[in-house]
């Protein structure tokens, strides 16, 4: 038995086609959608994915606006960067890349951001309004996996969803998207403290594996059929990036995200949506 892959990029590119014309019809009433970027520091990984955003941009008719900052910033500069963004009528929605460097508090910066163009749902307004059930931008990473399922028919409904990871754009918040009524799901979340993930994983139907733990996901542990996402990213000592996912799952599961070419252009398809939404949204 092989998976059926779930192709994040074909799954991008049909996104985009569709986001397009909302761009343009936008755009033709002087309303076209802007993605501001505040990105720290010159960790390479952060500036690859920021390049692949703005390229993102350029597809849809997005308009992007950069502002990098160098690896010494304070808090004030970078303040300084999410005020201009706020006051910036161009810009309609935008993320401070994360991590920050350690000299910066996250919190305080993530505060800042006005929650009319927060386009992560990261934001402390967007999670509480998400928690009460309130309209907000929905976090790109749990929102990019839920699409990914539900374009190729993977039921939620009543489902069993095993999350490994406790992180805040992934394992902690797709929680909350998942058991919402649409959803339906029922939700395990694993971390360090759980005694037993190869058990919890056993009796998933849908496998969320966002630890960035090299191959934390082995063939055997899987239900045979279950749908698997490798979210997680580690790189090995060669320096070669490797899943939370061990290949082999393939023989065993009924769907599996590759990684790359999985959850990450869906992320980058949801931020664009995210965007594209926030436009309508504003008059
Ligand atoms: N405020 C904030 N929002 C984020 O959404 C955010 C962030 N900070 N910090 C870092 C993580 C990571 N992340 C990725 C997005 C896309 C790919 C992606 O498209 N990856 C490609 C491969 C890209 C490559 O090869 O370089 C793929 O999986 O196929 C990866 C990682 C967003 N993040």
């Amino acid at each position: 038995m092989s998976a059926t892959m779930l192709d994040g990029r074909a799954t991008k590119d049909a996104i985009f086609d569709e986001l397009r014309p909302r761009v343009a019809a936008l755009a033709e009433q002087g309303r076209t959608p802007g993605l501001g970027t505040v990105l720290v520091g010159d960790d390479p990984g952060s500036h690859s994915y920021v390049r692949a955003k703005h390229n993102d941009c350029a597809k849809v008719g997005i308009t992007s606006l950069r502002k990098d900052l160098p690896a010494d910033a304070t808090q004030a500069d970078v303040e300084t960067a999410i005020d201009e963004l706020n006051a910036d009528p161009a810009c309609t929605g935008y993320i401070v890349q994360l991590p920050l460097p350690k000299q910066l508090d996250t919190g305080p910066l993530l505060e800042r951001i006005d929650p009319a163009k927060d386009a992560d749902g990261l934001a402390p307004v967007s999670l509480g309004r998400l928690v009460l059930n309130e309209a907000a931008p929905l976090p790109c990473t749990p929102r990019g996996i839920i699409e990914l399922l539900r374009r190729h028919d993977v039921e939620l409904n009543g489902a069993n969803v095993t999350v490994i990871g406790r992180g805040i754009t992934v394992g902690r918040s797709i929680g909350l998207l998942l058991t919402r009524r649409s959803e339906n799901a029922t939700v395990t979340s694993c971390h360090t403290g759980t005694k037993d993930v190869a058990a919890e994983i056993a009796r998933a139907d849908v496998v969320v594996a966002a630890a960035g733990v090299r191959h934390l996901v082995m063939p055997d542990m899987v239900k045979p059929g279950a749908a698997v996402l490798d979210v997680g990213v580690s790189r090995t000592e060669d320096g070669a990036l490797a899943g939370d996912v061990h290949p082999d799952v393939a023989e065993v599961a009924g769907f599996l995200s590759p990684n790359p070419g999985g959850v990450g252009p869906m992320t980058r398809a949801m931020l664009m949506t995210n965007v594209v939404e926030a436009a309508e949204r504003a008059s």
